[in-house]
């Protein structure tokens, strides 16, 4: 199955390692096609491939739309992210978000409060694995 893994990137990379955890858990499940957002370096490599802001926008929603599931880890805020989860609800995509409570941010209501989206508080990516199998396999 084809996962599209959705994380902070110029809203802040404070868990960019976290990311990528996450990532090597989703890649046991299908292919993750958004790895790029778990490696430190993703707007140096973006820029070193010429690729504009418009590039970035027009192939992230065609892996969304390629997508047969999402997972967000929202707990940094990001409008990315939060444009990410809006496009895939619409679409009607199944969207799993994660959040760490003890972040400095209160989740935005618009994540907690839609019941298209479900939602995993955690505190570490080994807690996490039960719960991503269990949404993955559901929708495979
Ligand atoms: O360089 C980028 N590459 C990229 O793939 N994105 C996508 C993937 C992430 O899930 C999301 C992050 O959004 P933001 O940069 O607003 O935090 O947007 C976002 C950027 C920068 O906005």
């Amino acid at each position: 199955m084809d996962i599209f893994f959705s994380g902070s990137i110029r809203g802040g990379r404070d868990d960019v390692d976290l990311y990528a955890d996450l990532i090597d858990l989703l890649e046991r499940h299908g292919t993750v096609l958004t790895e790029h957002v778990g490696t430190e370096d993703v707007e140096e490599k973006e820029a070193e491939a010429g690729l504009t802001d418009g590039d970035i926008h027009d192939q992230d929603v065609a892996w969304l739309r390629q997508a047969d599931a999402v997972v967000a880890e929202v707990t940094t805020p990001s409008l990315g992210v939060g444009y990410e989860v809006g496009r895939a609800v619409a679409w009607e995509k199944p969207v799993l978000c994660l959040y760490r409570p003890d972040a400095e941010h209160e989740l935005s209501a618009m994540i907690r409060g839609n019941d298209a989206v479900e939602l995993v508080e955690y505190q570490r990516p080994d807690d996490v694995g039960d719960a991503l199998e269990a949404f993955l396999t559901s929708y495979q």
